[in-house]
C-alpha cells in the first residue's frame, strides 16, 4: 500500500521518492555544467514553487554561476489566453547574459511562455529553461524546454516545493492526488 496523506480536503498518495527526484536533478546539473561551462550563467529561480528544486540544483551545479530569485505577478493581457507576467525582484542585469530559468513545473506552459517573452525585454544573450517536472500531456503552448528532471502524467501533484492551496511545499517526496 502506498503512503497516503491528507491536505485540506484532498487525499494524495506517494508518487516519486526523494532519491529518484534527486537523481533527475543530478542528471540535468551535469548537462548544465557541460553546456554552460565558461558562459557565466545566471540562474533565475521562480518563487514560490522552485525554492527546493533550486537549492538542490545549485548544490549539484559546479561551474561558476549566480542565482537570483524572482516572483511573477500575473495580470490579464490583451488576449484572454495569455497572461502577462511581470517579473518582480530582478535586481541584477541580465543583459548579454546566459540565463537559466529554474521552475518547479511546466504544466500548460502558459507561465513559461509569458515569462520568456517578458525576459526578452532585458536583452539577455540566451534564455534556457530548467524544470523539475514537465507534464507533456498538459502542454498547450509551443515551448522548448532545455532541461527536464522528471516527466510526469497529467495528475495534480504536491511536494518538493509544489503546493495544494498553499500547503505541502515542505514534503520531501512528491505525491499525486488520489
Ligand atoms: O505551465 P503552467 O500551467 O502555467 O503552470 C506552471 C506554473 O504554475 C505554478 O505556479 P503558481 O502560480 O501556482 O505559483 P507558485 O510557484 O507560487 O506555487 C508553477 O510554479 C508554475 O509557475
Ligand atoms: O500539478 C500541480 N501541482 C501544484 N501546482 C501546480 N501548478 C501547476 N501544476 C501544478
Amino acid at each position: 500500500m502506498k503512503e497516503v496523506i491528507t491536505i485540506k480536503d484532498k487525499q494524495f498518495e506517494l508518487f516519486i521518492e526523494q532519491g529518484i527526484i534527486e537523481q533527475g536533478i543530478k542528471r540535468i546539473a551535469e548537462q548544465i555544467d557541460s553546456d554552460l561551462k565558461g558562459k557565466d550563467p545566471i540562474f533565475l529561480a521562480v518563487l514560490n514553487g522552485a525554492f527546493m528544486f533550486a537549492g538542490e540544483l545549485m548544490k549539484k551545479v559546479s561551474i561558476p554561476s549566480e542565482i537570483t530569485f524572482v516572483r511573477l505577478a500575473s495580470y490579464q493581457g490583451t488576449s484572454t489566453t495569455n497572461k502577462v507576467q511581470e517579473v518582480l525582484g530582478l535586481n541584477e542585469s541580465i543583459e548579454g547574459r546566459n540565463v537559466v530559468i529554474v521552475e518547479d513545473i511546466v504544466d500548460s506552459g502558459n507561465t513559461m511562455v509569458a515569462l520568456k517573452k517578458e525576459l526578452e525585454k532585458y536583452n539577455p544573450l540566451e534564455v534556457k529553461v530548467a524544470t523539475l517536472l514537465f507534464k507533456p500531456a498538459a502542454l498547450r503552448q509551443k515551448l522548448h524546454i532545455d532541461y527536464v528532471a522528471l516527466e510526469i502524467p497529467n495528475d495534480f501533484i504536491v511536494g518538493y516545493g509544489l503546493d495544494y492551496d498553499g500547503y505541502g511545499r515542505n514534503l520531501k517526496d512528491i505525491y499525486k492526488v488520489k
